[in-house]
């Protein structure tokens, strides 16, 4: 028999820990935890009162509503299509108005702003320079106005207290055929802000390998690139993007759930690209809302990061555009929380995986785990410490 200790049963503090540990995390907790942000287009994060603004600046007309609500329930209400086409026709308005460096600027600098406010410590924000030519700049004056935009916005959000690094990716149009002329710009200002490369657009009828010279280089330059695959088209074009053009992380590649059978008594087998993907750590950029509008996945709870993340694929959780989405890495979380019942140790592991896959070199990918992102989830599973009995 135990006796009881004068604060309570003996272990009633490791009771508390344990319970502690299992709890869902508060949605504060979430929005302080760290987060790691791998997949986030600067033209699909804008604020809505800023695109009715630069709308006004611009003399452009064409915004379907000029009240910044109204404006903001139109873009998430117009990309919740189910077609991933559809869901691209909304970026005509706010690319319209991001065509001058004083746009391109205060955007990239309200950007990191409103990621390091979300509580987003790393952050990899990807745009095509080649949609932002129209006022007369050149594409260097268009990657130097959104670098130095994310380095203000980042100068700002330190100043608040909040610190963030964020990376740029540059961005090829898949339908377009300029891929090599940006795989070469996101070289040359590799060590100037820019962390990598990726392709974005239409996925059926444009694969990955129409550009396979741009990824060709990049391998020959040792740079590093991402591929928008298996969202809205399924294996093939995760196979071509890995096993013929060498992406280093899959953008969306949620549908590699197609190569995954769940018999009825639960037991899982992968087939050979869902194998290959697993044993060799391919990063998945998961974008749970993002591939609801889209019709990639049918409900949070049925979405297949719930299985993947059982299976110990490296997933990643983003937000592909939080204007079009109405989201931010918190509410993604929240929504997985939900669902999956996540906690606290899940929500490190998420983020783990992305440090681990950025695009960074490694001593700071190392640094920002052990520094950074650990001691801070160690700190929000202990807050029970100095709550009240
Ligand atoms: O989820 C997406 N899939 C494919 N293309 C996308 C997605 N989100 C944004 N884009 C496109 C539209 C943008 O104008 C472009 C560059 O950010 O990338
Ligand atoms: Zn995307």
């Amino acid at each position: 028999m135990t006796r009881p200790s004068p604060s309570g049963t003996p272990g009633a503090a490791t009771d508390r820990a344990v319970k502690a540990a299992r709890a869902l995390p508060t949605a504060d907790q979430i929005l302080r935890a760290p987060k790691v942000l791998l997949h986030d287009h600067l033209d699909g994060g804008l604020r809505p009162a800023t695109v009715a603004e630069l709308a006004r600046d611009a003399g452009y007309t064409g915004l379907p509503e000029s009240d910044p609500e109204k404006l903001g329930i139109w873009f998430r209400e117009a990309a919740d299509s189910g077609s991933l086409e559809r869901y691209l026709e909304t970026f005509a308005h706010t690319t319209a108005v991001m065509q001058s460096r004083d746009a391109l600027f205060r955007v990239a600098s309200e950007c990191a702003q409103d990621l390091a406010a979300d509580g987003v410590v790393y952050a990899e924000v990807r745009y095509a320079p080649e949609q932002h030519l129209e006022g007369g700049l050149g594409l260097e004056e268009v990657v130097e106005a959104v670098n130095d935009g994310f380095r203000e916005g980042e100068r700002l959000a330190a100043a608040e207290g909040r610190r963030i690094k964020v990376g740029a990716l540059l961005t090829a149009m898949r339908h377009a055929a300029r891929s090599l002329e940006i795989a070469t710009l996101a070289n040359a200002y590799r060590d100037r802000g820019v962390v990598g490369f990726d392709i974005a657009g239409a996925e059926a009828g444009f694969p990955p390998t129409r550009h396979l010279e741009a990824f060709e280089y990049l391998k020959r330059e040792n740079n590093h690139f991402t591929i928008h695959a298996g969202e809205a088209f399924g294996l093939p074009s995760i196979w071509e993007a890995l096993q013929w053009c060498g992406a280093d992380r899959l953008g969306h590649g949620v549908r590699i759930i197609d190569d995954i059978t769940v018999a009825d008594d639960g037991t899982v087998s992968l087939g050979r690209l869902a194998s290959y993907v697993r044993d060799k750590r391919i990063p998945l950029e998961l974008c749970p809302t993002s591939n609801l509008q889209t019709g990639a996945a049918s409900s949070y709870a049925e979405h297949p990061i719930g299985l993947l993340s059982r299976l110990k694929f490296r997933c990643t959780v983003n937000t592909d555009n939080r204007l079009m989405s109405g989201t931010t890495m918190s509410r993604e979380f929240g929504h997985l929380v939900d669902v999956f019942g996540y906690t606290l140790d899940d929500l490190q592991w998420f983020t783990t995986n992305g440090m681990k896959s950025a695009f960074l070199p490694f001593d700071q990918r190392l640094a920002m785990i052990n520094e950074v992102i650990k001691p801070r989830y160690a700190e929000l599973r202990a807050e029970w410490l100095f709550q009240g009995a």
